[in-house]
C-alpha cells in the first residue's frame, strides 16, 4: 500500500466512524480561540464559535469583520494562516489539514465569487469534481473523494430551476441561477456542514426569497448550514443562532430573536 492509498484509508475510516454523530444539537465545529493572519496583518484574534448539528448558524458584521477569513480557516485555503488556536470537527483536529482533506471529511464552501465555470453546462459544473477527480488520477495524483455524492434526483427537488436548465451554459445563467448552481455543486459532495459566504449577494428580493428557501429545505435534508452575510436582516430569518464578528472577533453570540431583541449590538455592529 502505498503512502497515499495509506493516508485515504486512514482519512476514510475516520469519515465512516458515524459514532460520535448520533446527538442533535452537539457541536460539530468548533473553533478554538484561532489566530489568523495574512502574511503580517493579524486579521483573526482570538476568535471562538462553534456551529450546532442540525442548525443554521449565521456570521456576521460589517465589510472587513473578518467573515470571509472565517470560513477560509475552517476550510483551511491556502491563505490565511492560522497562527494559533484549534479547529476540530466532530472532535477531530482539522487546522492545517489540506484542504481536499477537509472536504473529503465533510465540509463543504461555497465562495462568495461563486466559481461557476461559464461554459460549461449546468450538469458539467454540478459534476465537476469528477473531472477533476479523473484528470488527477490520470495526472498521477490520487486525490480521494471517497465520500458518497448526492443523487441527482435529491438535488434537483431542491434545484428544480437547474433541472429545467441541465445543459445551458453556466455564464448563460442569471445571478440567482448561478447562486443556486453554485450551492448544488457543493452539495453534490454530500456535506455534513454547507459554508456559505454572501449568498444573497447582488440578488434581488423575490430571488433571495428563493434561495432562503433552499437553505431552509437543505437543513431540513440534515444538512448543517454555516452563513456568512452582510444582508443581516435576510440572514436573521433563517438562521437559529447568530455571532457577530467585529475587528477580527465575536462581539455578540446568541439566537437569531435575541439578535433581534439587542438593538445597541444591530446598531453598533451591523447597521440596522
Ligand atoms: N488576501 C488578503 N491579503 C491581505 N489582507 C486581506 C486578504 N483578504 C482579506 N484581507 C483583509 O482581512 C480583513 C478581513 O477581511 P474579510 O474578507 O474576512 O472580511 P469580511 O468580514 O468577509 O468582509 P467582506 O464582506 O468585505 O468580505 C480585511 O481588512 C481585509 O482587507
Amino acid at each position: 500500500m502505498s503512502q497515499s492509498d495509506e493516508t485515504a484509508t486512514e482519512v476514510d475510516r475516520e469519515t465512516t466512524d458515524t459514532s460520535d454523530r448520533s446527538t442533535v444539537g452537539q457541536s460539530i465545529l468548533e473553533v478554538d480561540a484561532i489566530d489568523a493572519y495574512y502574511g503580517e496583518s493579524h486579521i483573526l484574534r482570538d476568535l471562538s464559535l462553534h456551529v450546532e448539528e442540525g442548525e443554521i448558524c449565521a456570521l456576521l458584521g460589517r465589510n472587513g469583520a473578518g467573515k470571509t477569513t472565517t470560513l477560509r480557516s475552517i476550510a483551511s485555503t491556502a491563505e490565511p494562516e492560522v497562527r494559533a488556536g484549534q479547529i476540530r470537527f466532530y472532535g477531530h483536529e482539522i487546522t492545517h489539514m489540506a484542504t481536499e482533506d477537509v472536504a473529503v471529511r465533510g465540509i463543504s464552501l461555497v465562495p462568495e465569487e461563486r466559481r461557476i465555470f461559464p461554459d460549461l453546462t449546468v450538469e458539467e459544473n454540478i459534476h465537476v469534481a469528477e473531472v477533476v477527480r479523473n484528470r488527477s488520477n490520470v495526472l498521477g495524483r490520487n486525490i480521494s473523494f471517497d465520500r458518497e455524492q448526492m443523487p441527482d434526483e435529491d438535488l434537483y427537488e431542491v434545484f428544480p430551476r437547474l433541472e429545467e436548465r441541465l445543459s445551458q451554459k453556466g455564464g448563460t445563467l442569471s445571478g440567482g441561477e448561478q447562486q443556486m448552481l453554485a450551492i448544488a455543486r457543493a452539495l453534490k459532495q454530500n456535506p455534513d456542514l454547507l459554508m456559505l459566504d454572501e449568498p444573497y449577494e447582488g440578488l434581488a428580493p423575490q430571488i433571495i426569497q428563493s434561495v432562503e428557501a433552499a437553505i431552509e429545505r437543505i437543513r431540513e435534508d440534515g444538512t448543517t448550514v454555516l452563513l456568512v452575510e452582510q444582508n443581516a436582516v435576510a440572514a436573521m430569518n433563517v438562521a437559529d443562532r447568530c455571532y457577530v464578528v467585529d475587528q477580527g472577533s465575536v462581539v455578540f453570540e446568541g439566537t437569531a430573536e435575541e439578535l433581534r431583541n439587542d438593538e445597541e449590538t444591530r446598531q453598533r455592529y451591523l447597521g440596522v
